[in-house]
């Protein structure tokens, strides 16, 4: 059995896809890259918000996964969109890395609790509205592009740091630049920060289906990120909205839900945790998603929505 692993083509990405190649390898099966450009890799000036539609990492890939040109596409399970179309989904989430965001510089001594202003390089309306939340001393200096290229723009002074997921970070070996490691209790991550996903056609078939699951999946993750997604789903809210959400296993076996929504101004952040058995973990995204939603996230939502 031979597969077709599209990716895109930044050097996370055929990370990535490389590391489902050797999950796949392990268990025998042959593999092969299709590198696949997006619209997010191409459009470069304009804020991730701003280009708008939902999936601007993902479209093209899925295009291939119609055609049959791949077999599964290899993404940033944070940049899947919540709802796919019917006629693709996602069989496989890798072993989450910690979720955290990082803070990334060349100065060591930099910290966002010192209150010492400095400028954070980054383009996510997330992290933009958490720091004027959290640290209101900060300034944000809007950032796009792969990694290498915001840590050249940090290199050409353009910001003194930047903010970043631990995961990204440390797959591509950036781990000595990292200054300081958010608190997940503030800093709530993005939906599925840190795990990747396999996507396929429906039509593809039981057997491969089974043998990728078999090879790729972690079960808790899965777990995790479905209750996640259902909770993003609810809000209808892609990348460019500022939610965040991450679920735990606890001790007793039962996922614990913590997310929530934060205005674009920062002023306003609501936040709530709902837990329940793993089997129950779309239930769990849905119920937190509505609790925030009443708690005043439906006038945040149509605020933010406005705005952007
Ligand atoms: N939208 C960009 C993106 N998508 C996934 C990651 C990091 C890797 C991951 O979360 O698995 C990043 C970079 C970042 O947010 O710093």
């Amino acid at each position: 059995m031979h597969i077709r692993i599209g990716t895109r083509s930044s050097r996370l990405a055929v990370w990535q896809a490389e590391h489902i190649q050797s999950l796949l390898q392990a268990g025998g099966l042959t593999s092969e890259l299709v590198l696949i450009e997006t619209k997010g890799d191409l459009v470069l000036d304009r804020s991730l918000a701003k280009i708008g539609s939902k999936g601007v990492f993902t479209q093209e890939l899925e295009d291939q996964l119609r055609t049959g040109a791949i077999d599964i596409a290899v993404h940033s399970a944070k940049d899947l969109p919540s709802n796919l179309p019917s006629d693709l989904h996602i069989i496989a989430f890798t072993e989450r890395e910690p979720a955290n965001d990082v803070l990334v510089s060349r100065n060591k001594n930099l910290s966002l609790t010192s209150g010492e202003s400095f400028r954070i390089g980054t383009s996510s309306t997330r992290r933009v509205a958490m720091l004027k939340h959290y640290c209101p001393h900060i300034t944000t200096v809007d950032m796009r592009g792969n990694l290498q290229t915001r840590l050249r723009k940090l290199d050409e002074d353009q910001c003194d740091a930047l903010l970043l997921a631990y995961a990204g970070v440390h797959r591509m070996g950036y781990d000595d630049l990292i200054v300081e490691r958010l608190p997940l209790a503030e800093f709530t991550p993005a939906v599925a920060q840190g795990s990747i996903a396999v996507e396929v056609a429906t039509s593809l078939s039981g057997e491969v289906n089974e043998e990728i699951i078999r090879l790729v999946n972690h079960t808790p993750t899965e777990a995790c990120l479905r209750a996640e997604r259902a909770f993003l789903a609810r809000l209808e809210g892609g990348c460019s909205i500022p939610s965040f959400a991450l679920a735990q296993w606890t001790e007793e076996k039962t996922i614990s839900l913590t997310g929530g929504l934060v205005s674009l101004d920062g002023r306003e952040l609501i936040r709530d945790t709902f837990a329940g058995a793993p089997e129950e973990s779309p239930l769990i995204g849905h119920s937190l998603a509505e609790a925030i939603l009443a708690r005043g996230g439906d006038v945040l939502l149509q605020d933010i929505r406005a705005h952007l």
